[in-house]
């Protein structure tokens, strides 16, 4: 395969960054079809893509249009298995956003899948793995220098959220961050999780719980303490501090200018995941592009898609059980060990 020739299903706001990315600024690939349940959608999606681009609205034909040769999945995370498991199917690269799934029994589907016709055509979009200062805490952990991770302390605030955004999307749609990044980060695998409620924020009008406090443990013992709060009305602020046997490593929010006037010392906060983890996604696309091209994948596979999805399956059960709750995976099947 020469160039990847994508059919992106799903226009939605990721959807549009993707095209106007691959478009513009990824080598190797480029959209030729894009698919949108909603006729409008779709034709927004296909501005961006440029003149000739082919528009759809299911995703089944879009998938087995012959031009197209891969797959960019950017529906909501309940919507993904259908077009992952289309293009699976078609024997396509897919890269899907994340979640892969969820729920676990969806995520296990596309991976039984994955594994029935026996090649490696998922890659899911943890674009974290690909972010700079992610990549360089991981480098300093890997060093050895500051003796093994004790304790990870995270926030995960946004400044605010859609009204139709829900306590359990906290999870599946928000801390999956987390739990796909920190195991990578510190070579390890969850063993337990549990979610704890504080007061919710009284900015919030509807059911939803917020903030919450995951709090997770590794197999080799390692805490994290993550707090999930998307209605801090502030900006957009992801820390990760991992506490070590001899030092800490800190990922602060990438540094803007310190502003000194009128009498205070200020730095800005970025507004949304758009511009924090911009560069990430170039980086990460573009991965996905050179492995495909080559008949690989990289990033996070089905399998940590799936991991993730068990993992946040414990973590909602917890949301209600309130106490800690296991994490099986039953194993690394030998078709995913690295
Ligand atoms: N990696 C990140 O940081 C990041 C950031 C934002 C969103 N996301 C993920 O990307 C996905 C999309 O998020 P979004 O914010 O763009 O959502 P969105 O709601 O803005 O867009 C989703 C689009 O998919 C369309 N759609 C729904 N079902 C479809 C189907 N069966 N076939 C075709 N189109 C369909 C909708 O009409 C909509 O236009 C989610 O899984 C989300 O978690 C990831
Ligand atoms: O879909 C978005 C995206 O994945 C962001 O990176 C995350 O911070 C948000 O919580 C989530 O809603």
């Amino acid at each position: 395969m020469e160039n990847l020739n994508i059919a992106l299903i799903g226009c939605g706001m990721i959807g549009r960054e993707h095209i106007e990315r691959i478009q513009n600024r990824i080598r190797g690939a480029k959209i030729v079809a894009v698919c949108d349940v909603f006729e409008e959608g779709a034709k927004k999606g296909a501005e961006i893509a440029g003149a000739g681009t082919k528009i759809y609205t299911d995703f089944n034909e879009a998938i087995n249009d012959p031009d197209v040769n891969a797959v960019v999945v950017t529906t909501p995370g309940q919507f993904h298995k259908g077009p992952v498991l289309a293009a699976i199917k078609a024997g396509k690269p897919v890269f899907s956003e994340k979640p892969l799934a969820n729920t676990a029994a969806d995520g296990k589907e596309i991976v039984e899948a994955e594994m029935a016709g026996g090649k490696h055509l998922v890659q899911v979009g943890f674009m974290r793995r690909y972010d700079r200062g992610y990549r360089q805490v991981k480098e300093l952990i890997d060093s050895g220098k500051f003796g093994a991770p004790m304790v990870i302390k995270c926030t995960h605030r946004a400044d605010g959220v859609a009204d139709d955004y829900t306590t359990a999307m906290a999870v599946t749609d928000t801390a999956i961050h987390e739990i796909d990044v920190l195991p990578w980060l510190v070579n390890d695998e969850w063993d337990e999780v549990q979610c704890i409620m504080p007061k919710t924020n009284s900015k919030v009008k509807n059911a939803l719980k917020d903030p919450q406090i995951m709090i997770m443990k590794t197999k080799g013992g390692i805490i994290n303490m993550l707090e999930v709060n998307v209605n801090c009305g502030f900006g957009y602020d992801i820390n990760c501090e991992v506490v070590c046997e001899n030092g800490v490593v800190n990922l602060p929010c990438p540094s803007f200018p310190t502003v000194r006037y009128a009498n205070e010392v200020s730095t800005k906060i970025e507004d949304n995941w758009i511009l924090r983890f911009i560069d990430s996604y170039d980086v990460e696309i573009q991965d996905w592009v050179d492995h495909a091209l080559k008949g690989e994948t990289g990033g996070s596979s089905a399998w940590d898609g799936y991991v993730a999805s068990i993992t946040a399956d414990a973590l909602v059960k917890s949301q209600t059980s309130g106490v800690p709750e296991k994490v099986v995976t039953g194993g690394t099947p030998d078709f995913y060990k690295k």
